[in-house]
């Protein structure tokens, strides 16, 4: 038996909801190699939402497509939750993917043949699964969406597809859910809106939210921030203000020169 002197504390709180331990991804060969990420260790708190940010080419997408089970990494390991990703077949990956996460990226990827409300349930209806209608009916409400729900994807605005998008993420109540700059593309009034739902998700839902984002606004609706530079994570701090992430990030530029 271990005496109480020699003991090693038990970590404290929820198991981090994802975690990247000596992470690389490594692209192409030779002259075209690119490393993408370089010994990344992260931590994604459960019910927490996180911002990632970076200039461009830093590694930002890679880092959230490795923590997605998306990509697979060159060397070091992803969980989520509990779960050691390489230690899964692809088929088990698409498995954890359709029930644990939601994904709502830049170019929406919604089927341009559906409706917005089938696409909003199609996660649901592969997987024979019928959506809860009271939260579903949030969702759409939160999102305004009510109206456009007969439309196809080409009938709607940017904005409106890319709030199809966010209500097909969140319509599964996945344990995670990962947004590439979902933000990128809205003006500014829908894009507050959608970042408040995000965090309403967070704050009465439990979800995690992690977000890639380059707009310090949209960071600063986050309970914590990482910061990516060619690869690596230099930075990462808790409740920012925008004042502070401009600070931060102005801070990375004098550095890199
Ligand atoms: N499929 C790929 N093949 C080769 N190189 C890639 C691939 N995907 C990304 N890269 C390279 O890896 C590096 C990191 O790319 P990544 O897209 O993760 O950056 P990012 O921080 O998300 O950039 P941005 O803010 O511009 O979207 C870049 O140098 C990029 O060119």
């Amino acid at each position: 038996m271990i005496s109480s002197a020699t003991a090693v504390p038990a970590p404290q709180g929820p198991p981090p909801a994802a975690r990247a331990v000596g992470l690389n991804k490594v692209y192409g060969t030779g002259s075209a190699r690119v490393v993408a990420l370089d010994a990344v260790d992260v931590d994604i708190p459960a019910g927490r939402f996180t911002a990632v940010m970076g200039p461009s080419g830093s590694g930002k997408s890679t880092l959230m497509h490795c923590l997605a089970g998306l990509d697979r990494p060159s060397g070091g390991s992803v969980y989520l939750g509990a779960t050691a990703l390489d230690t899964l077949s692809d088929g088990q990956l698409t498995d954890l993917r359709r029930r644990e996460i939601g994904f709502v990226f830049q170019s929406f990827n919604l089927v341009p043949t559906l409706t917005a409300a089938e696409n909003i349930i199609l996660p649901l209806t592969i997987g024979g699964q019928r959506p809860d209608a009271a939260l579903l009916e949030s969702i759409v409400a939160a999102l305004d969406l009510a109206g456009r729900l007969g439309h196809r994807p080409a009938e709607l605005s940017g904005g409106q597809q890319q709030r199809v998008a966010l209500a097909r993420a969140l319509v599964t109540q996945p344990q995670i859910v990962f947004a590439d700059e979902p933000t990128g593309n809205l003006d500014s009034r829908t894009g507050g809106r959608l970042l408040g739902l995000m965090r309403r998700s967070v704050d009465e839902f439990g979800r995690t939210v992690v977000m890639v984002t380059h707009d310090p606004v949209a960071a600063a609706v986050a309970d914590q921030v990482l910061v990516l530079a060619d690869g690596r994570l230099v930075d990462q701090f808790s409740e920012p203000t925008v004042d502070q992430v401009l600070h931060r990030l102005a801070k990375l530029d004098r550095t890199r020169g």
